[in-house]
């Protein structure tokens, strides 16, 4: 028994005599939320086709539920929406989905689910007439389907206007509370920052980093950055507090998260003279490339 959505253990995968994946762990418990970063060619495709069951491993373990991958029970309980999704052009998003529903022997509510993945007005249409981006919520409306255990989604956003984004991150909200984990991959660092629960990032076939951003953000001790606003005199105000002007009337400083506090106070010493402080953590941006220079070293 196992109560991980996903197991992947020491996987190792060569491409003729290049090893793509090397020693590759990670777990998603039901629910999570966990993004996969890399460059392009770091093998996030190659590990969710090898999770699929669509391609073999050399060496390691893969496990969805107890499940191993491309059996039976595991193609049940994935749901997979590849980056580039194709249907049948000539059948309509209802009748595509219809059709879904009885391969898959589940009883659905084909107009509900494509009411929810904003396709209502557009589930008579021919799908051969929809664009990328509704193509996209057809997949995504085929993820839902199932109820899966897992579902794995490739650049799912790529394609997709700002409004469609966020529609797609509050359907995946809602597929992880209901139990479903989800792996998505991604070059979309600021959209995975705000709505995944961790950060897996690949590089060279190798797992560099996987954790939450938080504790991605301690391990790594990037500077925080202050920008501090004078009153008056930002001159006055960088000679005082060292770091560079920014702007007519702004300074600003990088600190470790360490030292936060420390300089915080020193700001607030200068009274009257700061109009105002604002103070930006690292992002995943920021992460992303220290994670992936340290792979370099
Ligand atoms: N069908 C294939 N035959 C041979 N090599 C392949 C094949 N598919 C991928 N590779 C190689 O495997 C490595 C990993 O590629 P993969 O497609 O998994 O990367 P990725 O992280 O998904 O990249 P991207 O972000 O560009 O989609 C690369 O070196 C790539 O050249």
């Amino acid at each position: 028994m196992t109560d991980k959505a996903l197991t992947i253990e020491t996987v190792c995968k060569d491409r003729g005599k290049t090893r793509v994946l090397s020693d590759i762990s990670l777990t998603l418990e039901p629910g999570q939320r966990v993004a996969l970063l890399g460059h392009n060619g770091a093998g996030k495709s190659t590990l969710i086709k090898s999770i699929l069951g669509l391609t073999p491993i050399q060496a390691g373990t893969i496990r969805i539920g107890t499940a191993a991958p491309g059996s039976a029970q595991a193609r049940r309980d994935t749901a997979y929406l590849p980056e580039a999704v194709s249907f049948h052009p000539a059948l309509t998003g209802r009748e595509q989905l219809a059709l879904f529903a009885k391969l898959s022997g589940t009883n659905a509510d084909v107009p509900a689910l494509l009411d929810r993945v904003g396709l209502g007005d557009a589930m008579d249409r021919r799908i051969g007439a929809y664009s990328k981006g509704m193509r996209q919520r057809l997949g995504l409306a085929q993820v839902l389907l199932g109820q899966p255990k897992l579902a794995l989604l490739d650049e799912p956003t790529s394609g997709l206007d700002p409004i469609s984004r966020q529609d797609l991150y509050a359907i995946i909200d809602e597929l992880a509370a209901q139990g479903t984990a989800v792996l998505i991959a991604s070059h979309a660092l600021t959209e995975v920052e705000a709505r995944t629960d961790r950060i897996a990032i690949m590089r060279k076939g190798r797992m560099v980093a996987d954790d939450t951003l938080a504790n991605l953000s301690a391990l790594a001790g990037l500077p925080i950055r202050l920008r501090v606003r004078a009153r008056a005199d930002a001159d006055a105000l960088a000679a005082e507090l060292g770091g560079n002007r920014v702007n007519g009337a702004s300074v600003e400083l990088l600190c470790s998260p360490a030292d936060k506090m420390q300089a915080l106070r020193r700001i607030a010493g200068l009274g009257d003279a700061v109009a105002d402080v604002e103070m930006t953590p690292p992002k995943l941006e920021d992460l992303y490339r220290h994670y992936a220079r340290e792979a370099l070293q």
